[in-house]
């Protein structure tokens, strides 16, 4: 691991009355938008929407990543894409048919994400691998915030690490869920390349966050 550890910022846990001086605010300091979209079925709540995703396009020039946590998301890419996702994440848990989904996505010319429940052994996804711009680790239950993470992550993503170095793949590593302070510089040693940070950056000083998020990345690339 070379690069500084990304700041993805899970616009969920920004203040939804104010999502476009939410990202003002942040915007220096992160390195993409996190939309969680919830269908009320997938997993019971509900959450933003693509017109949501299409009224805060032009407030910002970082890419916007949009986590499908509903059923049959082939039925929204095309329209969270033409909304402006540069990323689509999907449950593999959730489809019966994951190659079709990265098909679908890849030749809307946009990146491919599948995530992996908190409960799904971490090598199910290994021979999709190939084919993604992104694995997303769920580090909590899905469909939840505010919650700590479950300590059995960091070994899947230092498994997920080693598969994707051992194959030399080119796929981002994304840790979501119990983003803290106390979670960050494990989650980095385990291998991830960026995390979904929600009330970490939206509850605290984003400026002082991205400054210790970098300086922890060169400690802890010198550890090796
Ligand atoms: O999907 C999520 C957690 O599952 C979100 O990214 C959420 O915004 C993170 O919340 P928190 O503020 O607890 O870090």
């Amino acid at each position: 691991m070379s690069d500084p550890l990304k700041l993805s910022a899970s616009l969920w846990s920004a203040d939804l009355s104010a999502l476009a001086h939410s990202i003002e605010r942040v915007n220096e300091y992160c390195d993409s938008y996190h939309f969680d979209i919830m269908d009320g079925h997938y997993v019971k709540s509900l959450l933003f929407g693509v017109d949501t995703v299409a009224s805060l396009r032009d407030k910002t020039d970082r890419p916007f990543e949009v986590h499908l946590m509903v059923r049959n998301p082939k039925d929204f890419v095309n329209d969270f894409v033409g909304a402006g996702a540069n990323l689509i994440q999907f449950q593999f848990d959730g489809v019966d048919n994951p190659a079709s989904h990265i098909e679908q996505i890849k030749s809307l010319d946009a990146n491919a994400g599948i995530c992996v429940l908190e409960e799904t052994p971490i090598e199910k996804v290994f021979d999709l691998l190939p084919l993604v711009d992104n694995l997303l680790v769920m580090g909590t239950k899905i469909g939840v915030k505010g919650v700590s993470i479950i300590p059995e992550t960091y070994e899947k993503i230092r498994l997920a690490r080693k598969y994707i170095d051992e194959n030399d793949l080119n796929v981002s590593i994304q840790a979501d869920g119990g983003i803290r302070r106390n979670t960050v510089p494990e989650l980095f040693r385990a291998g991830v390349n960026s995390v979904t940070a929600g009330s970490l950056l939206f509850r605290n000083d984003p400026k002082e966050i991205k400054q210790w998020v970098n300086s922890l990345s060169g400690e802890l690339r010198n550890e090796n």
